[in-house]
């Protein structure tokens, strides 16, 4: 590619109006060090500020002094650049997978801080086409093909990958055309990361046709039919559930003309939106998921019930999960239920439980079953039950949850 696509490939990522500024993670490799130049190229003369800032994870013994390095090099581009340390590592658990985290939650506190509405970061062509292949080692479906995305939308920030059809060759080659210099980061070739040993099976597979652009536009097609089962997912969970009483309910009569794939999504984010769970469940537990709700029959997973019932299947939360769980009235309970409306004075929240839904003389009138029932919220002054909102038992006190039913339905478009 030459200078000008590669300066128009990265421009066309961003429409107008321009952001006033533009955040670069720029971890002081090839390939964020040439998203930098590339940009500070696109919008020389133009209204937008770039700024930078490296995560030194304080993992290596040199990880300081070369986040030092990569602050100087941005500094004499003239580039305001800052340096996030990341002290959270325990030491357990997946060191990898915790450090990425951590770097994505640093970078956008930052950029947040500094009203910096895109964060730009230098994934090429060669990380997704990786990440491709280590997708598929696990089986992925659409989803997983799909890879990484272009743009994803945070709370407060874009995060967009300019060079995603870029390749590394290339940007190496745009570097070193500049007279630039990078940082070689010596984990690039420790063959005990998959991404290393992937990326050496490259050079066996490209003569094969598995190409990092053959690779890349896999990535693009599955995205694009992801985009378009997300679409008729969020259309079918309309028609087939809702929301009662803070439980998921799906309407057996209609779920019989839903492929396996629609369901399946809205299984996941049914259980989630319950659970309050970030991840989705492995596929095999929703496998087991989806069995139960085709045969209408019930099961516990997640943290969650799922209960088949004439006609209706319920998705509540499990007793177990919330049996212990006690806060003051006005803190969230479950991480999604507020009480309010009473004197709080001596009270609790604590789930109604089996003991508590004795003590509710009209909650059959709901039409809920009370398995879904005892999941819910109740007030209690020591062992006496003051109110159950939800079990028809209100006594001046009501119930909501944090998150809407808009917004369990939004949850099956990602965005
Ligand atoms: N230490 C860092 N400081 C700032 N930005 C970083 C750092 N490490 C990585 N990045 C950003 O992330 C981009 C991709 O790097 P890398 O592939 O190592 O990240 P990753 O976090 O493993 O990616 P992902 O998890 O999103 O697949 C870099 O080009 C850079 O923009």
């Amino acid at each position: 590619m030459q200078n000008m696509n590669l300066l128009s490939e990265v421009r066309g990522h961003f429409m107008t109006p321009l952001p006033r500024r533009l955040g670069v993670a720029l971890s002081g490799g090839g390939d964020s060090m040439a998203l930098l130049h590339i940009l500070m190229q696109c919008f020389q003369g133009q209204d937008v500020e770039i700024l930078a800032a490296t995560v030194d994870h304080g993992l290596r013994a040199d990880s300081a002094q070369e986040a030092q390095q990569v602050s100087e090099m941005a500094t004499k581009l003239g580039v305001d650049h800052e340096v996030l340390q990341w002290q959270g590592w325990q030491g357990d658990g997946n060191l990898q997978d915790q450090a990425r985290q951590a770097r994505y939650q640093l970078l956008e506190a930052w950029a947040s801080r500094n009203d910096i509405p895109v964060l730009a970061l230098g994934h090429t062509a060669d990380d997704q086409a990786e990440t491709v292949l280590m997708r598929l080692a696990r089986s992925a479906g659409v989803d997983g093909l799909s890879a990484i995305p272009v743009r994803r939308q945070l709370e407060k920030v874009t995060l967009l990958r300019p060079l995603l059809a870029v390749t590394r060759a290339q940007l190496r080659d745009y570097l070193t055309a500049l007279d630039q210099t990078w940082i070689e980061d010596p984990s690039n070739h420790d063959q005990r990361f998959e991404r290393v040993r992937i990326r050496q099976a490259m050079d066996l597979l490209e003569p094969l046709g598995l190409s990092t652009a053959a690779l890349s536009t896999v990535a693009e097609n599955m995205a694009t039919a992801r985009e378009a089962l997300e679409h008729y997912s969020f259309i079918s969970a309309r028609d087939v559930a809702q929301i009662v009483l803070g439980a998921v309910v799906l309407d057996q009569s209609k779920l019989g003309g839903l492929p396996d794939e629609i369901l399946h999504r809205v299984l996941t984010r049914a259980l989630q939106w319950v659970s309050g769970a970030t991840y989705p469940l492995r596929r095999r537990a929703m496998g087991e998921a989806l069995e139960a709700v085709r045969s209408g029959s019930s099961l516990t997973l997640g943290g969650c019930r799922i209960l088949g019932r004439t006609g209706r299947v319920w998705i509540c939360r499990e007793l177990n999960a919330v049996g212990n769980e006690a806060v003051q009235p006005g803190q969230l309970w479950d991480n999604r239920w507020l009480l309010s409306g009473g004197d709080p004075s001596g009270i609790e929240v604590r789930s109604l439980g089996k003991a508590g839904l004795l003590l509710c003389p009209d909650w059959r009138q709901l039409g809920c079953p009370g398995v879904v029932l005892e999941t819910t919220p109740a007030l209690w002054n020591a062992q006496e039950l003051v109110a159950a909102p939800l079990a028809a038992m209100g006594n001046k006190w009501t119930a909501k949850t944090a998150k809407s039913e808009e917004e369990f339905y939004a949850s099956l478009l990602s965005h």
